[in-house]
């Protein structure tokens, strides 16, 4: 399989001390980091380090107190949602966000075109040249949907799947806006062996694709496994980041995890 040729090393998103507060809570504290293009990036820590406060942020749903995101080379922060998708960003949540009784298809149909397909999928209208545009979407994607191996249950609704399906569902939508970096948040949470297993296959055949994948994840096997690099975050600020056999042994992440819970 082909690997992608851009320059690794390049940062394709940067976050200069960036600081997130609600009200007397520090989420994030001045956070600096760099993640190259291309990579699998996990961002790990101990419950209420920062990790979705972090995503929130580059993702636009909460505009930071301070400090600035970069992306390829542009500020992003305090740009809408809409915007930073249409910059090359997207996302999957905690807890699956997918339109339940709508097809998984069609799921991924909105996640092509989030703003104005939602409308002609549930009302039928048609307006000139819309039935070739939506020839193309759907094509796109059902290729989506193989990529992912969902195919198989294209027509049925998505909130009739199981958990796991639901998960890979949602970041069949995340790729289908075509971002350059996807965040997947905590995307192994309930799924079983066999099924995390499968999952971490989808990362590393999305990061091949050329999409640098930021995660937020628990489940350490996995992070270990599929990381190129870990960042770990403590009460808003990083204490280690490196390789997963460098982070693995780093004291201060082990006393971390260990030590003072
Ligand atoms: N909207 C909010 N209002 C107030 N405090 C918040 C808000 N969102 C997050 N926090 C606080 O910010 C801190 C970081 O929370 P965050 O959810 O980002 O942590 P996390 O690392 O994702 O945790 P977990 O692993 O449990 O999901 C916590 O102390 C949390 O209570």
């Amino acid at each position: 399989m082909k690997e992608d040729s851009r320059d690794s090393q390049a940062a394709l998103l940067e976050l200069h001390e960036l600081e997130m507060r609600f009200g007397g809570i520090t989420a994030l504290r001045g956070l600096t980091y760099e993640v190259p293009a291309n990579i699998i990036q996990a961002v790990i820590g101990p419950n209420g380090a920062g990790k979705t406060t972090l995503f929130h942020c580059i993702s636009g749903l909460l505009r930071p107190t301070s400090g600035r995101i970069v992306f390829e080379g542009r500020e992003i922060d305090g740009m809408l949602p809409n915007r930073i998708t249409r910059r090359g960003i997207s996302r999957t949540f905690q807890h699956v966000a997918l339109f339940r009784s709508m097809t998984v298809l069609e799921n991924v149909m909105l996640g092509r075109h989030p703003r104005t397909h939602r409308g002609f999928l549930s009302t039928g209208l048609r307006l000139p040249g819309m039935r070739s545009e939506e020839r193309r979407i759907r094509k796109d994607a059902e290729e989506y949907l193989e990529f992912v191996g969902l195919s198989d249950a294209r027509g049925l609704p998505a909130g009739s799947l199981p958990l796991g399906k639901q998960k890979i569902l949602e970041i069949a939508r995340a790729l289908a806006t075509e971002p350059s970096l996807v965040l997947l948040d905590e995307p192994a949470g309930g799924l079983n062996m066999k099924e995390t297993e499968e999952l971490g296959e989808l990362i590393r055949r999305i990061r091949t694709r050329g999409v640098t994948v930021l995660l937020v994840e628990h489940d350490m096997n996995l992070v270990m496994e599929i990381s190129d690099r870990i960042l770990v975050l403590h009460y808003g600020q990083r204490l280690a980041s490196g390789t997963p056999d460098e982070v693995k042994d780093h004291p201060a992440v082990i006393e971390a995890y260990l030590g003072g819970e």
